[in-house]
């Protein structure tokens, strides 16, 4: 059995999308790993399934897979893209769906963006997760090749927001992978470094979890403004720029994080049979 397939992305951080709301679609880890491969398969950051929901209000469930296979709670672009797919399919200008960390709101925005309200920010350490009792403004057990306290925030993900002077001169691929699996975060954790330009600029790189470097990440985004609001760094509503472009992020007073960016569909597809059995060539 083949699968059809839409290939899209938000800044980049590109995804494979599966609608399976007429039928269950569960793929194994090794499936997720096949698809996601950028040699042998479609190639993606996250592997996006839409499920059948009954859940009130909702017009889906999205389940997030990352490109080693793990599942994630939240992905800000693909949640952008899922909500445009929504209200391309309805003809309305909001849409609604699950995700394992509660219920998402899309709205269409200007230019052709939508917004996302990603919810609350959790800010406990318990939350995050974290292994230990910490204040998240500053967790000091976290520190290598002398990158130090970040700020943890879970946006329905964990991450470790870390403030540097220079966005660029950090050596992603070598403090990425350690931070991401460090002790501390025993659900690992995404990791940002975030160079404050102005109150309503900053200029952000990101190593994901189970996914490494991204071209931008929504959840991602969300979590630094946070970070940076905390620690009386910007204003409230600051663009977040990232390899991929801008993202407009805003934490109301009303402890809600607005998210607005862009989103693009490239192509759509069919999965091979070889794929969607995880890659294993019958012989
Ligand atoms: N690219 C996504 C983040 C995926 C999060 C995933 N890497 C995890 O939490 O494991 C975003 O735009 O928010």
């Amino acid at each position: 059995m083949t699968r059809e397939f839409l290939k899209m992305h938000g800044l980049g951080n590109d995804f494979v999308v599966i609608d399976a709301r007429s039928e269950s679609y569960r793929p194994s880890g090794a499936e997720v790993r096949a698809i996601a491969d950028r040699r042998m398969g479609v190639g993606c950051d996250q592997f996006i399934v839409l499920e059948k929901t009954d859940a009130p209000g909702a017009d889906a469930f999205m389940r997030i897979r990352n490109a080693d296979g793990s599942e994630a709670a939240a992905c800000g672009n693909a949640s952008r893209c899922v909500g445009w797919l929504l209200m391309e399919e309805s003809g309305r200008d909001r849409a609604s769906f699950q995700t394992a960390a509660g219920l998402l709101h899309a709205s269409r925005a200007d230019n052709g963006r939508i917004t996302v309200d990603m919810g609350a920010p959790r800010l406990d350490w318990a939350a995050i997760p974290l292994a230990a009792p910490s204040d998240t403004l500053r967790v000091e057990t976290v520190e290598h090749g002398g990158f130090a306290a970040p700020v943890a925030v879970n946006m329905g993900n964990p991450h470790a927001v870390f403030f540097v002077d220079d966005a660029e001169a950090v050596p992603l691929d070598e403090v990425g992978p350690v931070f991401e699996n460090h002790p501390a975060f025993p659900e690992r954790a995404n990791i940002e470094f975030a160079q404050v330009l102005s109150p309503t600029a900053i200029r952000m790189r990101v190593w994901e979890r189970g996914a490494g470097i991204t071209q931008a990440c929504g959840s991602g985004s969300c979590a630094t403004l946070v970070a940076a609001v905390r620690r009386g760094l910007t204003d409230r509503k600051a663009d977040i720029i990232l390899d991929g472009g801008t993202l407009t992020i805003e934490w109301t007073e009303d402890d809600r994080v607005l998210m607005t960016g862009p989103v693009a569909l490239a192509f759509s597809g069919r999965l091979s049979a070889e794929l969607v059995s995880g890659g294993q060539v019958d012989a």
